[in-house]
This record gives structure tokens, C-alpha cells and sequence, in this order.
């Protein structure tokens, strides 16, 4: 491994960046928070994806593939997810169509975050699979005087934690006194939330000390991440919306549950994605999937690359807000353009690379070093390998582009289209055809017919 590079990570818990120290350098344990599966995801749900595959990749890196644990769920259990099956399989017993829905959205899920050059995390619980868990928490909680039951539900009673608050920076009684909706009369405090609430004959349930029921949204994470990491863990993460009130709330039942000081020592947040400086998000409407992206033509008039989708994710730092644009895109595909493709050569990461990663994830400048790596590995093919290794870190593997029949035929019509062009000297709509290929990787090369004079176009793939 060399030296160990000094890891610094942002801690929104303490609001400063921290030197990175795990709990155990042989088990390094990281925790995000997946997707609720009633629908596809967008590209707004693929950033924490992505920044957290990067994180997933440095830590292989620095520590070695196999010490280190990252864990990210499926939630399987929602009211949205109810709703969808309802609306989608009204005929089937909601079991069964419930489970149509999630499974159907997981495995799309699957596909999209392999698109964009994800690893696959070691684990990926099911919520539904924890249930157990669940309840084993909450007994837990009752017990030792930090939930109580009210009005069909279990409840966390958030007073009952001396520093609820300290992820959010939230002070409780400041949230009472602005609280503009009443207290829901069985709660003793506005802040407190459902542990598990009782179900009807038409919403999925699971036998309980308490009832057939089911599980709030927060509870599920702390089950499955004591589960699978242990009461105490090095990394958790997600989108900066998670702070509150779910991380906070997860924090609150973790750590009384288990009486530990911290439940993970570091969290993490995303930005967000956002469309003319709003978040996207379904409920704004303002969103485009990740499926419509890669293999639809619904944006901007044509399907884009996985890997184009990620660059452009990580040109800008994980902090900081995104607004995605076609020219953002545009731009990572044309950086993306003038990489090699260095097939099998193999060799080390480029150092410069590791530790502009290690800064907090600045993958701005990691990417910026990736880059002018490729330019120089595009003309010493003896730097290939360095340059696979670095690209690889960023999750960025240049492929020579798969030539399908249907794809030369389409690159063939469009070189004679543009010929066309150039003979009735209409320029401009034959740069424009030009561009688009090369956007593509397909760089055209004009020359002349020796025998005839007249001009002839051949055409190569870039990557
Ligand atoms: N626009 C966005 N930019 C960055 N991260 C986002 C964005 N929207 C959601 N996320 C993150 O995606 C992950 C999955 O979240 P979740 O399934 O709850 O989506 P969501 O927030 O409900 O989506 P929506 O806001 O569209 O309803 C979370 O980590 C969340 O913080
Ligand atoms: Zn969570």
C-alpha cells in the first residue's frame, strides 16, 4: 500500500472537516442511506450514488478492497410504495402487488447505478427483511424510558434524550415555541416520531408486541446498520435533506437504544441537484430519471452515457450545489472525448490523484489530474496504465465504444448526410452534424479521392 494517505472528510456533525481515523483499519464501515423503491430514481437521486461510490473506491484504495463494509438499503416499506401498488396492480392482493412494485424498482435501480459505474455495495439490506430488528430496537427504547406508546403508535419521546438535536443543530423548544402545526394530541412533544404504527386490513403489517403494524421511516437504518456495522460505525451518509429529521432521528434512536455516544462518527451530505436553482425532486416535478437520461431521447433530443452523467457529477464537489444543464453535460462528454482507452494496460494510481480525493473529496481536482494525465498517457502509451488506475478512482473506465451494426449504418448516413451539406455549402448544418458525432466520440477525418478529386470522409471512434 506505500504510505497510508491522510484521509480529511467534512463531519456535519462537528461542522468542520476532520482527519479521517477508523474504528478498525482492517473493517472500515460506511453507511447510506438508499432508495425508497415505488418509482424510478432521477438524476438527483444518483448524486449521493455517485459521491459515495468515489468514497466506496478511496477507501478500497487506502485501506484494501477487502477491509472495508459499505452498506446501503432498500427501503421496501413506505405508504408511497402502498399507494403505487395500488394504483399499478388494483387487482392483486396488495402483497403481492406491493412486492411487484419493489422489486421491479430495485432491479431498475440496480441497472441505473451500474449505468453510471457504481460499484454494487457489500450489502444491501431490505427493510423488509429487518423487521425483527425493527422491533427489537423499540423494545429496547421502551425499556429504557425513551418511547411509549400513544394513539396506535409506538413513539420516540424526543425529551427524553438530553442532546437530541446536535446533527440538525436543532434546539427543541425553539421548534415548539415556532410550531405552527398543533401537536398532534397523543404526542407529548411535537418532535416526537413514529417508531411503528398499527395497520388497517389494507396496509402491509407484521405481528408486533404492539400489534400488527409496521415500521416508521427512521427506524429501519438504525436496525440494519447495527446489523450489518455494528452499534458504532466509522461512516454514514446521504442527501444533505436527510439531516432532518431522518439522520437526526436515526442518531436518537441508535444511540439511546444501544446507549453509545455517537451512532457513526462521521456523516456526510450531498448537495443537491438542482434545476434553475431549485432541488429536483418528484414532488416539484422538475425531474428527469436516470432511465430517460441514458436510454431515452427525452433530454436534450438524445440518450446520454453513464459516464458522461458522472463526470459531470463530479466536475463540481459534493457540497456544493449542481445545476445541471445540457452544457454540463456537453462539457464532461467533451472532456470525456479526449481520453484514451487504455484496454488492459495496468499500473498504479497517480498520487496527485489519491490525494486530491483525500481532501475531502475534491473530485474537481482529481478530475483536473485525470485529465491532464490522459493527455499525456495519449501520446506514451507507458502512462496508460497510471492513467487507468487514477480514471478508475473516479469509477471512470474509458471503453472503446461497441460498433453494432445499427450504429455504423447511423454514422454512415450522417458522414454522407453531412458530404451532401458540404457540396451545397450549407456549413453550417454540416458542423452541426460534425459536432454531434464527435459529442459521440466519433471524430471525422476529411481527405480526397486521388483518383477522382472529390472530397471523402472516413470516421474513428475515440472511446
Ligand atoms: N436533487 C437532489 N440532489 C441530490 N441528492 C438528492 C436529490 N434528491 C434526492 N436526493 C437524495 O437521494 C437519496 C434518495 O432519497 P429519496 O429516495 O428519499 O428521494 P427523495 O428525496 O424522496 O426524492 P424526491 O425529493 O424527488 O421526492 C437521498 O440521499 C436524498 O438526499
Ligand atoms: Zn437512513
Amino acid at each position: 500500500m506505500g504510505g497510508t494517505p491522510t484521509l480529511k472528510l467534512y463531519n456535519t456533525l462537528t461542522r468542520e472537516k476532520i482527519e479521517f481515523k477508523p474504528i478498525d483499519p482492517d473493517n472500515v464501515r460506511m453507511y447510506v442511506c438508499g432508495p425508497t423503491v415505488y418509482d424510478y430514481a432521477h438524476i438527483g437521486n444518483a448524486r449521493p450514488v455517485i459521491v459515495f461510490d468515489v468514497l466506496f473506491r478511496l477507501l478500497r484504495h487506502v485501506y484494501g478492497a477487502d477491509h472495508v463494509t459499505y452498506a446501503r438499503n432498500i427501503t421496501d416499506v413506505d405508504d408511497k410504495i402502498n399507494a403505487r401498488a395500488l394504483r399499478d396492480y388494483p387487482t392483486l392482493p396488495l402483497n403481492d402487488a406491493i412486492r411487484r412494485v419493489t422489486e421491479k424498482t430495485e432491479t431498475q435501480f440496480l441497472d441505473d447505478a451500474r449505468a453510471l459505474g457504481c460499484l454494487d455495495p457489500d450489502v444491501q439490506p431490505r427493510a423488509t427483511d429487518n423487521i425483527a430488528q425493527m422491533i427489537d430496537i423499540i423494545e429496547k427504547l421502551i425499556a429504557k424510558g425513551h418511547a411509549y406508546q400513544a394513539g396506535g403508535e409506538v413513539l420516540f419521546d424526543t425529551k427524553s434524550m438530553a442532546d437530541y438535536g446536535q446533527l440538525s443543530k436543532r434546539n427543541l423548544d425553539e421548534q415548539q415555541a415556532g410550531a405552527r402545526v398543533a401537536v398532534e394530541a397523543h404526542k407529548k412533544s411535537p418532535g416526537d416520531f413514529v417508531l411503528w404504527k398499527l395497520s388497517g386490513d389494507n396496509e402491509p403489517g407484521w405481528e408486533s408486541p404492539w400489534g400488527r403494524g409496521r415500521p416508521g421511516w427512521h427506524i429501519e437504518c438504525s436496525a440494519m446498520s447495527s446489523r450489518y456495522l455494528g452499534e458504532v460505525f466509522d461512516i454514514h451518509g446521504g442527501g444533505l435533506d436527510l439531516i432532518f429529521p431522518h439522520h437526526e432521528n436515526e442518531i436518537a434512536q441508535s444511540r439511546c437504544a444501544h446507549g453509545t455516544e455517537v451512532m457513526a462518527n462521521v456523516w456526510m451530505h450531498n448537495g443537491f441537484l438542482q434545476v434553475e436553482g431549485r432541488k429536483m425532486s418528484k414532488s416539484e416535478g422538475n425531474f428527469v430519471t436516470i432511465y430517460e437520461l441514458l436510454h431515452t431521447e427525452k433530454f436534450a433530443g438524445r440518450q446520454w452515457p453513464g459516464d458522461v452523467l458522472r463526470l459531470a457529477m463530479l466536475m463540481t464537489h459534493y457540497r456544493e450545489p449542481i445545476d445541471f444543464s445540457v452544457k454540463r453535460l456537453e462539457e464532461a462528454e467533451h472532456l470525456l472525448s479526449k481520453w484514451p482507452v487504455p484496454g488492459d494496460a495496468t499500473g498504479e494510481a497517480d498520487p496527485a490523484v489519491v490525494a486530491a480525493l483525500a481532501d475531502d473529496l475534491n473530485t474537481v481536482a482529481a478530475v483536473q489530474a485525470v485529465h491532464a494525465l490522459a493527455q499525456k498517457a495519449a501520446t506514451d502509451s507507458k502512462l496508460l496504465g497510471t492513467f487507468a488506475a487514477s480514471a478508475a478512482l473516479i469509477g471512470v473506465v474509458p471503453q472503446a465504444v461497441e460498433l453494432d451494426e445499427g450504429l455504423v449504418r447511423d454514422i454512415d448516413s450522417r458522414v454522407r448526410a453531412r458530404l451532401e451539406l458540404l457540396k451545397a455549402k450549407n456549413f453550417a448544418e454540416a458542423d452541426k452534424i460534425r459536432d454531434d458525432l464527435l459529442a459521440r466520440g466519433v471524430q471525422l477525418k476529411d481527405g480526397k479521392d486521388p483518383a477522382t478529386g472529390e472530397r471523402v470522409t472516413t470516421w474513428d471512434i475515440k472511446r
